[in-house]
């Protein structure tokens, strides 16, 4: 069942196309590499399926079940593009519960086995403005996957993760894939698309195409 639907969707800036009449189908409960050279357009396809840019022309659909209730905002979305948002005087567990705070839906313990989950330790008070660049991208994360969102936007999900972290969370990835979580994410790196996802959507001259990964 389709859950995000861009039909002809076209966008430019300052006269440069990046989507040139594209459509494309998400479906409910599948997972989605995004690849294509730097600049081609995998961070605006993105931020388009949460209705964050919209298109120029055409339409992108959002599925009702994941807007809220006033059908503005995309309430059951996690996205991590373009690194974290956060508050660098605060540890990493304050800017989950302050995240957290807003919808109340996910509670102290909660947020703490989000901050394991990635690799990142709850009980520490360091201050994330002294993160390494890793410890960030683990952040991130953690922000996109608080309130087990039912569908996930991750652009490069594995930026700056060391071997370990890059098998720990490709593992994350696929539980939460296989319990039903829709994923689209951007990789430059084909193994990685292939350890998650389902298909393969590869933009190129403002061009998509969808490929099943075999
Ligand atoms: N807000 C914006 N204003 C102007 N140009 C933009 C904006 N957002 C994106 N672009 C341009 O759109 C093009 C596509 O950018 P995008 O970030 O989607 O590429 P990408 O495929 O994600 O690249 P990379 O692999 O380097 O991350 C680029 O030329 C970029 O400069």
């Amino acid at each position: 069942m389709s859950i995000i639907d861009v039909r002809n969707a076209s966008k430019s800036f300052k006269g440069q196309t990046v989507l040139a009449d594209v459509s494309l189908t998400i479906e409910r409960g599948r997972s989605y590499g995004l690849c294509g050279p730097n600049g081609s357009g995998k961070s605006v396809l993105l931020q388009m399926l949460c209705g964050l840019i919209a298109p120029d022309t055409g339409s992108v659909s959002i599925d009702s079940s994941l807007l809220s209730a006033d059908r503005t905002f995309p309430d059951r979305f996690g996205i991590s593009i373009n690194g974290p948002a956060y508050l660098a005087g605060l540890s990493a567990i304050d800017n989950l519960l302050d995240l957290a705070a807003i919808r109340k839906r996910d509670t102290r313990a909660d947020c703490e086995a989000v901050l394991d989950d990635v690799g990142l330790d709850p009980r520490s008070r360091q201050r994330v403005r002294t993160f390494s660049l890793g410890m960030k991208q683990k952040l991130a994360l953690a922000q996109a996957f608080i309130e087990s969102p039912e569908v996930l936007l991750l652009d490069e999900p594995f930026n700056a993760l060391d071997e370990e972290s890059v098998q720990n969370i490709t593992t994350l990835l696929r539980a939460k894939s296989e319990s039903g979580t829709t994923i689209v994410m951007t990789s430059h790196h084909r193994s990685e698309i292939d350890a998650i996802c389902d298909s393969i959507i590869t933009i190129n001259g403002g061009k998509i195409r969808a490929d099943t990964v075999a």
